[in-house]
């Protein structure tokens, strides 16, 4: 069988609010969720022996259960009873706990990966059913494109295409978890909750500015916090020309949404002097087909 190649895109928050926690532990979630042009890429094909070999080009990624791409293929293994092995390059670009989702869309990819290898006939919703069993924005990961998150992050409503845009995202060398994120959250009256569906009503009519206007993200008040480099990355961007910034999922990554791709890289070259992010990248919003 020969192999197969897949593109496992990043996404950033426009708006993340949080309306409580359940009883799990697990919060409830509405977020506006959009994918940007960097992703990682995985080579997937089939072995003859049952095993699960993952090689990356990052040698401080787990390649055993530990790492969201063997789970998925796991999980999928067991189900179907799948006795052939499967061999995964995973070409790591999108940068790791960073609020960007990359092992969540790794692992989104891997499903979609053995669907297509083994011939499951799996639609996208039974993916999507399955893969919040592995973590809640891996859903979000197989629909892509702009979309409500609900629920956890597994109930989505898809959304017209965000207007195009140019993306800076710059990540400061600092780690993390979102669980700890969660875990510190405090929702009070003093809780500056987004205006999502003012978010919502600025995407359907395609309206730039009335989107960065409105860019929020509630973990900002934990994670900027206890790291007030964050602060300082957005302020950059926006003194460099950024319609807005805003810290992307649990941190501790930026992104600064640019019209002018000039005034974008002006501000690429002026956080790479200023040294506070060590992972800086121009991108753009991505809106794929679905279908
Ligand atoms: C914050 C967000 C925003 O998109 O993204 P990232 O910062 O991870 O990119 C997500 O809600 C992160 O989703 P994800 O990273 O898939 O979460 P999981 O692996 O399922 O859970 C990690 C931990 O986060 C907490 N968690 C996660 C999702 C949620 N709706 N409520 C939570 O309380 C739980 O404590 C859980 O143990
Ligand atoms: N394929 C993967 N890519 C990146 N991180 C992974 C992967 N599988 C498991 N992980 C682990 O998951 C953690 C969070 O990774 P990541 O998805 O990049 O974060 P985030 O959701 O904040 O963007 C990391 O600490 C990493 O060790």
């Amino acid at each position: 069988m020969n192999t197969i190649m897949l593109k496992a895109y990043a996404k950033i928050n426009l708006g993340l609010d949080v309306l409580g926690k359940r009883e799990d532990g697990y919060h409830e979630v509405r977020m506006i969720m959009q994918t940007i042009r960097l992703y990682d890429k995985l080579n997937m094909k089939k072995l003859n022996k049952d095993e699960i070999i993952i090689k990356t080009n990052l040698s401080y990624l787990p390649t055993n259960e530990n790492n969201l791409v063997y789970r998925a293929i796991q999980m999928l293994k067991e189900e179907f009873n799948i006795k052939q092995g499967i061999y995964v390059e995973l070409q790591k670009h999108i940068p790791v706990a960073a609020g960007l989702a990359g092992g969540s869309s790794d692992a989104a990819a891997a499903l979609t990966g053995m669907n297509r290898l083994f011939q499951l006939k799996l639609t996208t919703t039974d993916l999507m059913q399955r893969a919040v069993k592995l973590g809640a924005d891996i859903p979000y990961c197989i629909l892509g494109g702009t979309a409500l998150s609900e629920g956890i992050g597994e109930v989505l409503t898809p959304l017209a295409p965000m207007p195009k845009a140019y993306v800076l995202i710059a990540k400061p060398p600092i780690n993390v978890s979102t669980k700890y994120v969660y875990e510190n959250l405090i929702l009070d009256e003093r809780t500056n909750h987004p205006d999502i569906d003012g978010i919502m009503e600025a995407i359907n009519s395609k309206d730039l500015c009335g989107v960065t206007n409105r860019l929020s993200n509630v973990l900002e008040s934990v994670t900027i916090d206890k790291y007030p480099v964050i602060q300082e990355i957005k302020d950059t961007m926006i003194e460099f020309g950024a319609m807005n910034a805003l810290m992307s999922g649990s941190g501790p990554t930026v992104f600064g949404i640019f019209e002018d791709l000039n005034l974008a890289k002006k501000a690429f070259y002026q956080l790479k002097i200023q040294g506070k992010a060590k992972q800086i990248y121009l991108t753009d919003i991505f809106n794929r087909k679905r279908g």
